[in-house]
């Protein structure tokens, strides 16, 4: 098996489709998930670890460290879109913020050990306008997409780390239609996209020969209207 991809929340939706579509493109990707990704592909290797919890993280580590000498590249996927309080707050700071710091330290001995390594940062595009309605899953986005620039810095010019922020991409599993029509109204581009802004701009960085500590915005042109 080639030096994997370590895709974190690949179970379902938009980290399931990525998963896919980087072993369908030739990748060998290593699947971590706090549950087990349904699909199965020759590609993919899986393993669990809750991401929140630090010993599963410090055990996730030995695995890999055990079985491979490098890393291909690191996308940071897992997520959490929590309401506003202090419980779900510290929930997305241990997933947004603790896991991929530890992660991008804890294995970047491996991703330099590669001719070609990148680490991705799935952040959102409300992490550089805020969201009245979600203030700490936006704040703990915006911390992770800061460390992509300081992570850029510190591993330039072997290892490439960029961000991807999206706007919508799939609606939220169990919202109704007034919710979805609002949520394509805050768009110049009024239509549910699902998961492939998100793989185009992985392609794009993972080949790209000039671009680290980068933000790719997919959004549909929402920075373009007021907020409703
Ligand atoms: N959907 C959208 O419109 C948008 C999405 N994004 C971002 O894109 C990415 C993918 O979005 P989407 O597919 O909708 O996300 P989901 O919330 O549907 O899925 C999140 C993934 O993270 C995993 N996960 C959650 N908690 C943990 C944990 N403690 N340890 C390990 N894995 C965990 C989930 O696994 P499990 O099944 O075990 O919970 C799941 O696979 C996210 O980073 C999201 O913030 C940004 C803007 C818009
Ligand atoms: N981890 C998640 N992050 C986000 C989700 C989601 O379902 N899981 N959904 C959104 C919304 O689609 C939002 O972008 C539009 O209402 C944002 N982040």
């Amino acid at each position: 098996m080639s030096a994997p991809v370590l895709i974190s929340g690949t179970s379902r939706r938009v980290g399931r489709a990525l998963a896919l579509h980087l072993a369908e493109s030739g990748f060998s990707v290593l699947a971590v998930n706090r549950r087990s990704l349904a699909a199965s592909h020759p590609c993919i290797e899986q393993v669990e670890a809750d991401l929140c919890r630090h010993d599963e993280r410090e055990a996730l580590i030995g695995f890999i460290r055990s079985r491979y000498q490098g890393l291909r590249g690191i996308i940071h996927n897992a997520s959490a879109w929590l309401d506003d309080d202090l419980a779900s707050l510290e929930q997305m700071y241990r997933l947004h913020i603790e896991a991929p710091f530890y992660l991008n330290l804890e294995l970047g001995e491996l991703l330099l050990n590669e001719p070609r390594a990148d680490i991705i940062h799935i952040c959102d595009e409300s992490a550089s306008r805020g969201s009245k309605n979600h203030i700490a899953y936006a704040a703990t986005k915006a911390a992770l997409l800061n460390m992509s620039l300081s992570f850029a810095e510190r591993y330039a010019p072997s290892v490439r780390v960029n961000a991807i922020s999206p706007g919508l991409l799939l609606f939220k599993e169990g919202s109704d239609a007034a919710y979805q029509q609002q949520a394509l109204a805050k768009a110049a581009l009024r239509f549910e996209p699902g998961a492939a802004p998100l793989l185009e701009a992985v392609d794009y960085l993972l080949q790209a020969s000039y671009s680290t500590g980068s933000n790719i915005v997919v959004n549909g042109g929402r920075h373009l209207k007021q907020s409703i």
